[in-house]
């Protein structure tokens, strides 16, 4: 049985007040975390600021990264290392968001370099795939994910596969207010979660933890949390509202 895992991506949004303030409700929320997982993905800059709340509250939700650069350390400004992450109360770096992927140019090639470097380095990952509008129009959306899942595991050992989430994210769902439909991302979740079974065997594939992304909120988790490859949500809009967040968490039952 998977714990569900809820993780709110705040994205470019929040003042270190505004990312201060939502910590502080979250953290006092009575979440029961035998049932379920929760963590923040914050900005760079409220990375810091939001660990000493969590720290200091003794909770359970653990913090993650937007980004990560997959060099230890030197000339690249702009950047952030694994080391630094860790630094700051890091457990995990969100990786090949389709933001990055689309907006940035992130290849399959560097989101593969940097889930090489974070695993190195002893730094979790939620790894992000999705098809785009075109490839959904041209029905080749299974493939083109399960091709992303492929090229971002290349050369990742079995027995790290427990230090990776994947995330399900149709990039036409993301902050357009449609969601994928459940049985439309449990298709995709269930092709995912088959070739992690081709690849690193039944075990493995029954272990990991398989999220999905896109316009979740409190109104559709529960269909979503209750299809059998689904196993959490990556929240982005509705996680910037403690009640919407906080909404989407109590409805995670399955
Ligand atoms: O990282 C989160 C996803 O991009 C989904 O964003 P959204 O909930 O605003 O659609």
């Amino acid at each position: 049985m998977r714990k569900p895992f809820i993780a709110g991506n705040w994205k470019m949004n929040l003042t270190l007040d505004m990312a201060q303030e939502l910590t502080d409700k979250i953290a006092a929320e009575n979440i029961d975390f035998n049932r379920v997982g929760v963590a923040l993905i914050p900005s760079y800059t409220n990375l810091y600021p939001v660990y000493k709340i969590l720290k200091s509250t003794g909770t359970e939700i653990r913090l993650g990264s937007q980004n990560v650069h997959f060099e230890k350390n030197g000339a690249y400004t702009g950047e952030v290392s694994v080391e630094m992450l860790k630094s700051v109360g890091c457990t995990f770096a969100l990786l090949g968001h389709s933001e990055r992927r689309n907006i940035l140019g992130e290849t399959d090639e560097l989101i593969n370099k940097k889930l090489h470097s974070c695993i190195d380095q002893g730094l979790d990952a939620i790894v992000c795939v999705g098809e785009t509008l075109n490839e959904r129009e041209a029905h080749i959306h299974k493939e083109q994910t399960v091709s992303q899942v492929g090229k971002a595991l290349k050369g990742i050992e079995k027995k790290f596969l427990n230090n990776i989430i994947i995330a399900y994210e149709p990039v036409w769902a993301i902050g357009t207010g449609k969601t994928a439909g459940k049985e439309d991302a449990e298709e995709i979740h269930s092709a995912v979660r088959d070739f992690i079974k081709s690849k690193y065997g039944e075990e493995a594939a029954s272990e990991i933890k398989i999220i999905y992304g896109g316009s979740v909120k409190p109104e559709n988790i529960k269909e979503l949390i209750n299809m059998e490859n689904i196993d959490g949500a990556l929240v982005g809009g509705a996680s910037l509202k403690f009640e919407s967040f906080s909404k989407i968490i109590q409805n995670c039952t399955i």
